[in-house]
């Protein structure tokens, strides 16, 4: 998160941080107790191993009395998603068994209405991702409040031309914005999740490369249709 602050602890418990070798690699948020939801993109580096699913977590070192990591039964991409476009980039995972819920880690409510939240709404998102051009990770979860801006600005010759489709958002990027690291996690409006953080062209904190977030919405049956089965 560049421009962001250091979010107040457990605020957000429904944040996870997808660990491989006990390094962050990315977000994701709680959608059910057995169910994370993160970006299909964040696979990528994973040659073989699984993801370990660290939740209840202000801080990714210190010791904290909620935290705890989970193993990964299942790791779902979206079919539709791959490694040349943003396209369907979400990923599920089942967690090895049922999380267990408390103050420090609850599900999050996500959007079912696949209607566009309205440009200049602010939204908020949090992550373990960058806080420097230079690439310095934090320890702590940190968060920033970002607007909405509406498909056909995020879409202009000059910003993302054209290859943001119905099923994405867009939030402004001058200065305050997502970064490496923060992919997966949930972009939050009035305490819902509408988007999940996708990487898009890499760029941060460049008002010329708005923050692209896949909408969940879109894609409502295709994870109901996963978790049931
Ligand atoms: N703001 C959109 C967004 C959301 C999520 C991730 C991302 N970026 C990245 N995702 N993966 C990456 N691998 C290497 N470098 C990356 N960006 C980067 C790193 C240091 C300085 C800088 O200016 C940009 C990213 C960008």
């Amino acid at each position: 998160i560049l421009g962001g602050y250091e979010a107040k602890p457990h605020l957000r418990p429904y944040m996870a941080s997808l660990q491989l070798d006990g390094q962050h690699v990315c977000g994701g948020f709680l959608i059910a107790e057995q169910w994370v939801l993160s970006a299909a993109h964040c696979t990528e580096e994973m040659d073989g191993r699984v993801f370990q699913v660290l939740l209840g977590a202000h801080s990714l070192r210190e010791p904290e009395p909620h935290k705890r990591l989970y193993r990964v039964r299942a790791q779902i991409p979206h079919p539709g998603s791959n490694i040349h476009n943003n396209k369907d980039d979400l990923l599920l995972l089942q967690l090895e068994e049922k999380a267990e819920l408390n103050a420090h880690v609850r599900v999050l409510p996500w959007q079912r209405e696949d209607r566009d939240v309205a440009a200049d709404t602010v939204c908020e998102v949090a992550g373990w991702g960058t806080i420097s051009h230079s690439g310095r990770r934090p320890d702590k979860l940190y968060q920033v409040e970002r607007p909405v801006i509406s498909r056909d600005v995020c879409n202009h010759r000059t910003r993302h031309d054209g290859t943001i489709t119905e099923k994405m958002m867009c939030t402004d990027s001058r200065k305050k914005d997502t970064c490496k690291g923060d992919s997966g996690g949930p972009l939050v409006c009035s305490g819902v999740a509408e988007g999940v953080v996708t990487a898009g062209s890499r760029v941060c904190g460049n008002y010329k490369k708005p923050a692209i977030y896949t909408r969940i919405a879109p894609y409502a049956a295709w994870i109901d249709g996963v978790m049931a089965s």
